[in-house]
């Protein structure tokens, strides 16, 4: 049952000026170490109002149609280009379900699409995003039965969301009681203006200002590698992602690589940071879980990831005895978990 909580369309508030991506330059490598216009204001504004609607999502650009059907057939690793891939959940823990669900509905904007008690297995899932399950990425909530909140480790970053305007956006959050750690202002040696957000549980949410439509505000995920040409060459090879821009921040002394399966203004992605001088891998924490991708085929898919050279961490077939959709599941190269879907048995679910 889809509840109302969410605002209409949200219009083009103030102009956004987006980074331009850096030449890439020959930052600090690992060497051997492996590696959001309202159709109508709200009578009481609030940050809801400051996302944009569920919008038909864009069928992939024409050229990213073009190089999926001229993809060859060739070997295992050429299948992620044949398949129909996207970002469909992203899996994290939280403390408190009903705070967090009310804090997402009233200051990011979302809606709650389902939710799934599991008796047995002692938890709750609730399932909020920007639209149907069948055309965005969405946020897949878990609580566990009297757990009240979780270790967020240094790896996991943050949760990005696209809005027309990060200012009023901030500005909202916080004069309705929500968390603005960091207001809202150009990147630190970048033009992106972006602020952050904390939600209940301490995890981040970025606000990225877009300009014009936002088909899918849910904008990114990012996490922390430490070896980002190993990372970058997993995501591309084992997961078949295209990188989608690279940008180096001497300043911050950081790289950050954007992978995903099309455009960033239409689709969910990873940003996968690197910064240089990290000395050991990140703690992953107990609050992330994973991120669930679509494919046609789990079995081809798994085949994609060995050929890569990538460890499955749950061969291909039925998730269990009594749950018959089928998956595979791997971890990249600092060990966060991907889970592969099947399509058609995804859209059983509904
Ligand atoms: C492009 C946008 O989506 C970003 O997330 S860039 C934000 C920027 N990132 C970093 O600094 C990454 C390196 C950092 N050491 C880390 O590990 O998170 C950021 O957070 N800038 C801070 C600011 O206040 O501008
Ligand atoms: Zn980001």
């Amino acid at each position: 049952m889809l509840t109302k909580g969410f605002a209409s369309a949200s219009r083009n508030l103030c102009r956004s000026t987006s980074l331009a991506p850096k030449p890439t330059a020959p930052g600090p490598q690992r060497v051997g170490s492996s590696i959001a216009g309202l159709s109508h204001l709200p009578a009481v504004p609030s940050a809801a109002n400051c996302f944009a609607s569920p919008v038909s999502r864009k069928t992939p650009s024409p050229s990213l149609r073009r190089t999926v059907t001229m993809a060859s057939a060739g070997s295992a690793l050429d299948w992620g280009k044949e398949d129909s891939r996207r970002m469909l959940h992203v899996v994290y823990r939280v403390g408190d379900l009903e705070k967090t669900i009310e804090y997402y509905k009233k200051h990011f904007g979302m809606q709650l699409l389902r939710m799934r008690d599991v008796p047995e297995g002692k938890f709750t899932n609730a399932f909020l995003g920007y639209g149907s399950e069948l055309e965005h990425c969405v946020l897949e909530l878990t609580y566990n039965y009297g757990v009240d909140s979780y270790p967020l480790g240094d790896g996991f970053g943050h949760f990005g969301l696209a809005v027309n305007d990060v200012y009023k956006t901030a500005e909202s959050i916080q004069s309705s009681g929500g968390q603005v750690p960091r207001p809202a202002g150009p990147v630190k040696g970048g033009s992106t203006i972006i602020a952050f957000a904390k939600d209940p549980t301490g995890y981040s949410f970025e606000l990225i200002q877009r300009e014009g439509k936002i088909p899918e505000p849910f904008a990114q995920v990012m996490l922390r590698v430490f070896d980002l040409e190993k990372s970058i060459q997993y995501y591309t090879q084992a997961l078949g992602m295209t990188l989608l821009r690279k940008r180096e921040n001497p300043e911050g002394r950081y790289t950050l690589a954007f992978l995903g399966y099309g455009p960033e203004e239409e689709n969910t992605v990873f940003e996968l940071t690197y910064n240089w001088d990290r000395k050991e891998p990140y703690n992953k924490g107990g609050g992330y879980a994973q991120m669930a991708i679509s494919t046609n085929d789990v079995y081809k898919t798994a085949e994609q990831i060995r050929a890569a050279g990538g460890t499955l961490t749950k061969e291909p077939g039925p998730a269990s005895p009594n749950i018959p959709t089928k998956i595979c599941a791997t971890t990249d190269p600092d060990g966060w978990k991907i889970v592969f879907v099947d399509n058609e048995d995804f859209k059983k679910e509904f």
